[in-house]
């Protein structure tokens, strides 16, 4: 059984279907990534799995037990990072710990959490918050998620505002505590970091999902490409257009899909006299992926 499962959900505010007829699940140690353009209703989703938000019909079902937003019971297990964390400029981290601890029977072990989220260095612990960097902040805001031993963690946009090195760390971080068997709801715009990370995706647009798959799965809808820089890029497209390929120049590159294998692209532009001066092939991009699956969708496909 999935240890989270959302049925049937839908939320209007006013007119607007923020929730239309939402179903997914997510299965333990699984991280899954709530993806979707702006007011998709990603926030909304994730506000109700976590109770903050009424909905009108539809059932959640989190390990077991029902998710309402008059029933919290379950929210024991899960924790929360929903945009920006709740943190207060004259406690230290440690006191954030404390604080965020005092509700829960079996808090987490402070030293043990402080490690795993790197807030334990730099005498984090003794600093108060108002001195903090944003990614400190943002690593105590997963820490204090992590405060209840959550079997479910949902975190939204929470690369935002992170440097390079910050989001690699925060990575490793989700991915280990995911080995552990936590499971993981994640949204973010940073697609190219998503993908590093990502088991499964929920492709949400216009308040309806859209598509659940692994994310192998969903790569299929990117078709692998080749892109090519020859020595004539203008009648490399011509060439590969009446083979019946797909083909574009991009930025001085030549684009090549629908052609059968690699092998075939080569022997026709050798074949021309064309020399090929670099050969990238392109496949399974998130970015690209989501793209197509929206506009699909917006067609009416
Ligand atoms: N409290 C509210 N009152 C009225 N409309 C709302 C409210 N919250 C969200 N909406 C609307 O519901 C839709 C879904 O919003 P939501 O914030 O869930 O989208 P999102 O996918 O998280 O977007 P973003 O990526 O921009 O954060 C949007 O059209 C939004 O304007």
């Amino acid at each position: 059984m999935a240890l989270l499962e959302v049925k049937n959900i839908d939320k209007n505010f006013g007119k607007k279907k923020a929730m239309d007829n939402i179903s997914f699940t997510v299965n333990a140690g699984h991280i899954v990534g709530l993806i979707g353009p702006n007011g998709a209703g990603k926030s909304t989703t994730m506000r109700a799995v976590t109770g903050l938000m009424s909905y009108s019909s539809g059932s959640i079902n989190f390990d077991g037990q029902s998710v309402t937003f008059n029933n919290h019971q379950a929210l024991d297990r899960m924790g929360n990072l929903i945009e920006y964390p709740s943190i207060y400029p004259n406690l230290t981290a440690l006191e954030h710990l404390k604080l965020y601890a005092m509700d829960t029977k079996q808090p987490a072990d402070f030293k043990e959490l402080m490690q795993k989220t790197q807030i334990d260095g730099d005498n984090f612990g003794k600093r108060k918050a108002k001195n903090f960097s944003l990614g400190m902040k943002q690593r105590l805001g997963i820490a204090i998620a992590l405060i209840r031993n959550p079997k479910l963690v949902i975190l939204d946009e929470p690369m935002n505002g992170l440097d390079p090195q910050s989001v690699h760390d925060l990575r490793g971080l989700i991915r280990s505590l995911a080995d552990e068997g936590v499971a993981f709801l994640i949204s973010s715009h940073l697609l190219d970091e998503l993908q590093k990370l990502v088991d499964d995706v929920v492709i949400i647009n216009h308040g309806k999902i859209i598509e659940t798959a692994t994310m192998t799965e969903f790569f299929s809808h990117d078709k692998v490409r080749w892109t090519l820089a020859t020595s004539n890029n203008d009648a490399a497209v011509q060439l590969s257009k009446s083979n019946g390929w797909d083909a574009t120049l991009d930025e001085g590159h030549v684009q090549v899909s629908g052609a059968e294998n690699l092998q075939q692209v080569i022997t026709a532009i050798n074949g021309a006299d064309i020399q090929i001066q670099s050969l990238n092939t392109v496949t399974g991009n998130l970015e690209k992926s989501l793209l197509d699956v929206l506009a699909s969708d917006d067609k009416g496909e």
